[in-house]
């Protein structure tokens, strides 16, 4: 049966760009990626990444982002994707991570010529050629000046929906205007990984949009505009280098005519605006009140839907991607897939396979041994290292393989629920854990996280959420602009979650002693840590 609609999510995300093609029954029809070290290796990247010698500054170079888009579009060509059928198209990125487009940038982006690949197009068009991104943590300084500035972290927590965090975009664009001034004043307008993305399909400047805004220190997230204190904290002139917020489900505008000359998109296909990957996750997820979502991929990450926002010095509050009113609350760790695969390849695994295998031969709660593996600064808590302590809570110096294999999964799935709770989130006997991300393919991780949370595990139809979001997204942003339609209703074609794993008999008679004791460890670590590096 041939379908008449097909509505588009791009992810510009860490490691790689992906697409994904739905049709008007939201079935994927089509779905690849560009992995960025393997399919571009010219850019050099480690992980879609540049660290640089300090080990604090982490960029991505923004040409390899435009690239991306070049090659992926080839191969959908290659694969006589049927381009006329998309009705709408939207996507993601990475969020935190920021471009900067130089002058005269917006007069190349409006009058691309379809002859030639973007990139060859938008080579001059940058005036940073390095973006920072949200593995960085380069930004203590501005971190503290922007939290003093306007009465303190709590006090930014109110207006932001977050403390200071070393990611978010304001902390990086005041790095950039105090130590490269001349290329700042270059700068005609500021992008996030998001709205660049948006930028590239419009053929001009997109906005950023309220949902992944509010991961920049910067928006005052309940009154959705910007933060005139904040801006002021951090760098002259940057109202107009950001342009206006938006919502995250306006239609910007039709598709540039360089996609409809070069690959043959409909001149009635319409864009709507890009977000975060976390936010589009949400939205990929079909995420409701109660249910808690655990992201799987470069970075983890763990949120929610709620309505009464309470911002404190842990944790993010965003506003929500598909309901304006509405907020999502968020976790992100950065020692997540990398992590996982430093230890799997120290312990000699050669494969996932082998890494399942450990897990399925050890013992739920790893005879009392916990672990905390953080081989970059981690987020929540803020500390680095790998501390691991036996039943007796002494420290120790290694475990066998095995034992270190639970400990990394216990141990971050156990940090995982104990800061969830401190967001206020309870497990009650309806919850559903929605599992996303690279990682979300492995059952017997899944299966820990299931027995940790004592709850069951479900997935959906990828584990590219946030690109299947952003097509749900594309399809809502038209429906609801022609017939009023609500994200709810559209997403009710949707296919069901799937119930993956649920959580073995006993699961909480071991866990639950044990979530105290890693939380007594955790405190014990921090404490060191702060004595450490004062
Ligand atoms: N079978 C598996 N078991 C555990 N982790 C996996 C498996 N397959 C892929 N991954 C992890 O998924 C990660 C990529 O996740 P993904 O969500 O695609 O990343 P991103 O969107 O950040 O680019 C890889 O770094 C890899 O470690
Ligand atoms: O910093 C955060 C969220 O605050 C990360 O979650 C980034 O959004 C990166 O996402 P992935 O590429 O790991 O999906």
């Amino acid at each position: 049966m041939a379908f008449a609609d097909y509505y588009l999510g791009f992810d510009f995300s860490t490691q790689q760009l992906k697409v994904i093609a739905v049709n008007e029954h939201l079935r994927v029809v089509y779905e690849d990626n560009v992995q960025f070290d393997k399919d571009l290796p010219e850019f050099g990247t480690h992980g879609g990444v540049h660290i640089h010698t300090d080990k604090l500054t982490v960029t991505s170079p923004v040409l390899m982002w435009v690239k991306a888009l070049d090659v992926i579009l080839e191969k959908m060509k290659t694969s006589e994707f049927d381009f006329s059928k998309v009705k709408a198209l939207s996507g993601t990125g990475q969020q935190h991570g920021s471009v900067y487009w130089k002058q005269g940038a917006k007069r190349v982006l409006q009058t691309l010529s379809a002859n030639l690949p973007l990139h060859s197009q938008l080579e001059t068009c940058f005036s940073i050629s390095e973006s920072p991104i949200w593995m960085d943590s380069s930004t203590t300084a501005e971190c503290r000046h922007l939290e003093q500035s306007v009465g303190g972290a709590q006090a930014l927590a109110d207006i932001t929906g977050s403390r200071a965090y070393e990611r978010f975009t304001g902390n990086q664009i005041a790095k950039i205007y105090k130590q490269k001034p001349e290329e700042y004043a270059q700068t005609e307008r500021i992008s996030l990984v998001s709205s660049f993305g948006a930028s590239l399909f419009l053929g001009d400047y997109g906005p950023i949009d309220y949902s992944d805004g509010s991961g920049m220190n910067l928006l005052n997230f309940r009154q959705k505009i910007w933060s005139e204190e904040c801006l002021k904290a951090c760098a002259l002139n940057l109202n107009e280098k950001l342009g206006s917020p938006v919502p995250t489900s306006l239609i910007l505008g039709p598709l540039s005519s360089y996609y409809v000359q070069r690959y043959g998109f409909s001149d009635d296909c319409y864009i709507t605006a890009f977000t975060g990957d976390n936010p589009a996750s949400l939205a990929g997820m079909r995420l409701e009140e109660g249910d808690i979502a655990v992201s799987l991929g470069t970075s983890d990450t763990l949120f929610l839907w709620i309505q009464e926002p309470t911002p404190a010095l842990e944790g993010h509050i965003l506003c929500n991607p598909v309901q304006t009113q509405d907020y999502m609350a968020l976790l992100c760790y950065k020692n997540g897939s990398l992590m996982r695969e430093k230890i799997r390849d120290d312990c000699s695994l050669g494969s996932w396979e082998d890494f399942s295998k450990v897990l399925q031969m050890t013992p739920p709660g790893n005879n009392g041994n916990l672990g905390f593996y953080f081989e970059v600064m981690e987020i929540t808590p803020q500390a680095i290292g790998v501390h691991r302590f036996n039943v007796n809570n002494q420290r120790v110096s290694d475990f066998p393989k095995a034992v270190e294999i639970r400990a990394i999964i216990e141990g971050q799935f156990m940090a995982k629920r104990i800061h969830a709770k401190h967001l206020g989130y309870k497990i009650l006997p309806q919850t559903r854990i929605l599992a996303t991300g690279g990682g979300s393919c492995n059952k017997d991780i899944l299966q820990v996280l299931s027995d940790v949370f004592n709850a069951p595990v479900y997935t959906i139809a990828t584990a590219n959420s946030a690109c299947l979001g952003s097509a749900y997204r594309a399809a809502h942003a038209l429906a609801m602009h022609t017939a009023g339609t609500s994200f709810a209703d559209i997403v009710k074609l949707a296919e069901e979650h799937k119930l993956l794993v649920t959580p073995r008999p006993g699961s909480d008679e071991i866990y639950e002693p044990l979530l105290k004791r890693y939380a007594e460890c955790e405190a014990a670590m921090i404490a060191e840590s702060i004595k450490h590096f004062n």
